[in-house]
């Protein structure tokens, strides 16, 4: 299974290692980083993605930035703007702040020291092996939930973005369940979404399904609710990047028509993550902040400009699926039904 994110600590100074997942699948490279700078450029351009593997990258971020205070000699102030830097860099997916957060709360200060760098690693070494735990432990809940729902028989599903060992630290979430499925025969189909703009489905999807020899086919995100509305799926599963405490969710941008076209149809349209894309400070969706993204991604393809010189963009990387329309939130902690009424859920 592709690592997308490791903790080096075998070169000096360490590194976290990255597969660059904007040059996937022509090419697998790995970005090796050593400061903070370098982390947050790859967590902005999308080298490293998806809400569960940015969690680890908050988490050994925090590493990182103190080791680069050791070298450079930064003092307190100066550390903790560089942790900021890097907890920020994404506004969406809670598990950068989570991540970032849990390895701060372990630490007794945050300090450029031995003592601080190697509880800091600790704890992002224990983040990233639960991140992997809790995804093999919802795959299964949400695959016997599905079974359940649809009947013991071989399923058609849709997906949209990358929910896999790429976005997460090792195995997937919405992904986990599809592979499981297919580990147990069960799995037909899958239909994946390009995910528009930046091919999250075409590039990074396609190549996972492909090296688990699951049966696919890449669609335009267009093409989604038709493919439901036909009857070519019996279900839909996507991942979050973040869940507020009524069931609303966050996800990248194009999944809350699925989640309509489901609703319509009367099939099962599933939220997988782990706990920590639950964020029960916030109540409802409406106040989820979500990421708007350079105008270029959407107006050129490859680096072509695509569209009449002067147009404008509106490039929001995530939408908001109301828990009315989710079917089933699956964690590791078992399955939630949201329900039509507004009632904390977590
Ligand atoms: C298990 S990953 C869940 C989500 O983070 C994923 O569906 C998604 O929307 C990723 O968006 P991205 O912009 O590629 O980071």
């Amino acid at each position: 299974m592709v690592k997308a994110i490791e903790w080096v600590a075998s070169t000096n100074p360490p590194q976290i290692r990255l597969i660059d997942q904007t040059l996937l699948p022509k090419e697998e490279k790995y970005l090796e980083i050593t400061d903070v700078v370098d982390l947050v450029d790859a967590i902005q351009i999308l080298a490293v993605r998806g809400a569960p593997a940015l969690g680890a990258a908050g988490g050994y971020g925090v590493a990182l930035a103190i080791s680069q205070g050791q070298r450079e000699q930064w003092d307190d102030d100066r550390l903790a703007l560089e942790v900021g830097r890097i907890r920020d860099a994404r506004p969406t997916a809670v598990n950068l702040a989570w991540g970032t957060d849990r390895v701060l709360g372990s630490l007794r200060a945050l300090t450029a020291t031995d003592e601080a760098f190697s509880q800091a690693l600790s704890e992002a070494h224990q983040l990233a092996a639960e991140d992997e735990e809790a995804n093999r432990a919802l795959a299964s809940a949400g695959a016997d939930w599905l079974l359940d729902q649809l009947g013991d028989r071989p399923l058609r599903a849709v997906t949209h973005c990358n929910t896999g060992a790429l976005a997460t630290t090792a195995w997937g979430t919405a992904y986990g369940i599809l592979h499981e499925l297919h580990l147990r025969g069960r799995l037909e189909f899958v239909y994946v979404d390009e995910t528009r703009p930046l091919l999250q489905g075409t590039r990074l999807t396609s190549w996972e399904l492909s090296r688990d020899g699951i049966p696919h086919a890449v669609e335009v995100d267009g093409a989604a609710a038709s493919t439901i509305l036909r009857g070519f799926a019996d279900f839909a599963v996507i991942g979050a990047d973040r869940i507020t405490r009524n069931g609303d969710t966050a996800n990248k941008v194009g999944s809350v028509a699925l989640a309509l076209a489901a609703n319509y149809r009367g099939i099962p349209f599933v939220v997988a993550a782990p706990s920590s894309t639950v964020d029960v400070d916030t109540p409802r969706g409406e106040l989820i902040e979500i990421e708007e993204r350079p105008a270029e991604e959407v107006l050129t393809i490859g680096g072509v400009s695509l569209a009449a010189e002067g147009a404008q963009a509106f490039n929001p990387a995530f939408d908001v699926t109301p828990h009315e329309l989710i079917s089933a939130i699956v964690t590791e902690n078992g399955v939630v039904e949201p329900g039509v009424e507004d009632r904390p859920l977590f």
